[in-house]
């Protein structure tokens, strides 16, 4: 049972041109993947209510974008202060909806929040260009100026988080955004929605739509008043966006599926190998699109990090996310298990062994055991396709030329990892690993300040740091002649 400070932030109701619209009975239901047990119900919109948030944004348009930025700044500054004075609050309601041990939800709120502040600040700093003409008579000028109504959809996995990522730029941009949270975990969003009414966010700016993702999603992608769509999910549900989306060449964005590869070479320090690879392997247990899904050890210290990785897996504490003591709580649903299990028994049969854990926790439900297995194929389909769950699957190698050919042999390419402390081998791999992001000895590279996202069938885009902001942003050129 949650004990709010704030009861209010715990919302059932979708968020549309400033007013609040609750479930009827083909509501949705949020449950919580520790117990099943019910946490809220939200609308299943109307095509009718989606388009009516479409166009409470079209309304809300230019009255924003033709506010200072400063004035935009203020505002989004005032939401982060609200996020960050309720964020215990906002951890609990992640956490029943989501599963995630507390202390990450806290985290995840926390950290992304930092996306309202950066962007405000960004704001002000949205600069065009006056470019020096080929003749006399002519001046160039850069403008920058908003793209428009923007839509967001985004995945359970961050509820919280992939939220404030899309409405920091889009605000600061000038640019009203309806969100699509996912199903399984929308009441996150609201209770950000929540907040932005609170700090005074104009009605129209920052809306919370939910219902059914394929015609809220063909509504954003075939209807022109939405000028962009920011996605954050799987690679499949991209690619369909991209399609459907294709005749009206529509902006997009993509924070689409991963596959990061972590690397531990023979000059590592391996505790801190070790240490990184938990934090990139276990955090939410294995479901963030950056964990490490493949781990390539070289061969002459193999042996000795699966045992140290394993002697540090064993001692997370699992259990119920709302436990303060949690360290690794439930996957989402039952499909995650069987999908875990799958790979677990494709690796086994493979020839891989298991070094610690190696199925469902005694916990029941879908709770599974922090795994770690070694001996692992590189041909196996733990090391091609997204595990998204606790299965840490060591690989050897035995050169860095295979170490890097293995790390790239995946349509993937969002994070990658590797621990070496040779200057030359740091550079030569973190320059030809294919990933739109290369942490070097740290399991954790996600930062407001640094541009977020990846290459090959893993999206297009940034989100973060100053580049983060164009993409909210259209670039008009003018040309003034006869001076
Ligand atoms: N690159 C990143 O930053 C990032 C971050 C988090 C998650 N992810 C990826 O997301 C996936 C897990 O999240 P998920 O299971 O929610 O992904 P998903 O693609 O199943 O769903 C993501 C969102 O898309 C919606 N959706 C599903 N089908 C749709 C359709 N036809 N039209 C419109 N919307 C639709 C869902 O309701 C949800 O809101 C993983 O692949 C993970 O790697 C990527
Ligand atoms: O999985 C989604 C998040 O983007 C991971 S992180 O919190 O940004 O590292």
């Amino acid at each position: 049972m949650l004990s709010l400070r704030d009861k209010s932030l715990l919302t059932a109701n979708a968020y549309l041109d400033g007013t609040w619209i609750c479930a009827d009975d083909q509501g949705i239901d949020v449950t919580n993947p520790a117990d099943g047990s019910l946490v809220g119900r939200v609308p299943s919109l109307s095509r009718e209510m989606v388009q009516r948030a479409i166009d409470a944004a079209e309304a809300a348009r230019e009255d924003w974008a033709a506010r200072p930025a400063r004035q935009r700044a203020v505002l989004l500054r005032r939401w982060y202060d609200l996020i960050i004075e309720n964020a215990d609050d906002l951890a609990q309601i992640l956490t029943a909806e989501q599963g995630k041990p507390l202390s990450e939800a806290k985290a995840e709120i926390v950290s992304n929040a930092a996306y309202l502040e950066w962007f405000g600040e960004e704001a002000k700093r949205v600069y065009g260009e006056v470019i020096p003409a080929p003749a006399a008579d002519r001046r160039f000028i850069v403008l920058k100026q908003p793209i428009g109504v923007c839509a967001a959809v985004t995945p359970w996995n961050f509820p919280n988080g992939m939220i404030t990522r899309k409405a920091g730029p889009a605000l600061a941009a000038g640019c009203p955004i309806i969100v699509k949270p996912a199903s399984q975990t929308p009441l996150s969003a609201l209770a950000l929605a929540v907040l932005a009414e609170r700090a005074g966010i104009p009605k129209g700016v920052f809306q919370v739509v939910t219902g059914k993702a394929q015609m809220i999603g063909t509504l954003f992608c075939k209807n022109p008043t939405v000028a962009k769509i920011s996605f954050t999910g799987s690679t499949e549900v991209g690619r369909w966006l991209i399609a459907e989306s294709a005749d009206g060449i529509k902006r997009l964005s993509l924070e689409l599926g991963g596959n990061a590869p972590f690397i531990v070479f023979e000059d590592a320090d391996l505790d801190a190998a070790v240490q990184g690879a938990m934090m990139a392997k276990f955090r939410n247990s294995g479901q963030t699109c950056v964990c490490a899904n493949r781990i390539y050890v070289h061969e002459s210290v193999a042996d000795k990090f699966a045992y140290r990785l394993a002697q540090a897996a064993e001692k997370l504490v699992v259990g119920v996310g709302s436990d303060p003591a949690t360290e690794q709580g439930p996957l989402i649903d039952r499909a995650a298990v069987e999908k875990v299990t799958r790979h677990l028994q494709d690796a086994l049969d493979r020839g891989a062994r298991v070094v610690t854990g190696g199925g469902p926790h005694a916990l029941g439900g879908t709770w599974f055991q922090p795994t770690v297995i070694t001996g692992v194929s590189p041909d196996a389909l733990v090391a091609r396709e997204e595990t998204f769950a606790p299965l840490a699957a060591i690989i050897s190698f035995s050169s860095d030329d295979e170490a890097i050919a293995l790390a790239n042999a995946t349509e993937f390419g969002l994070a990658a990892y590797f621990y070496s402390r040779d200057l030359a081998r740091v550079f030569r791999v973190a320059e030809k690993l294919e990933a739109g992001m290369v942490g070097v000895n740290t399991g954790a590279l996600a930062s407001e300040a640094a541009p977020f996202g990846g290459v090959k069938q893993s999206g297009i885009g940034r989100e973060g740091s100053r580049h983060g902001i164009d993409e909210y942003l259209e670039m008009k050129y003018l040309c003034l002649a006869g001076l």
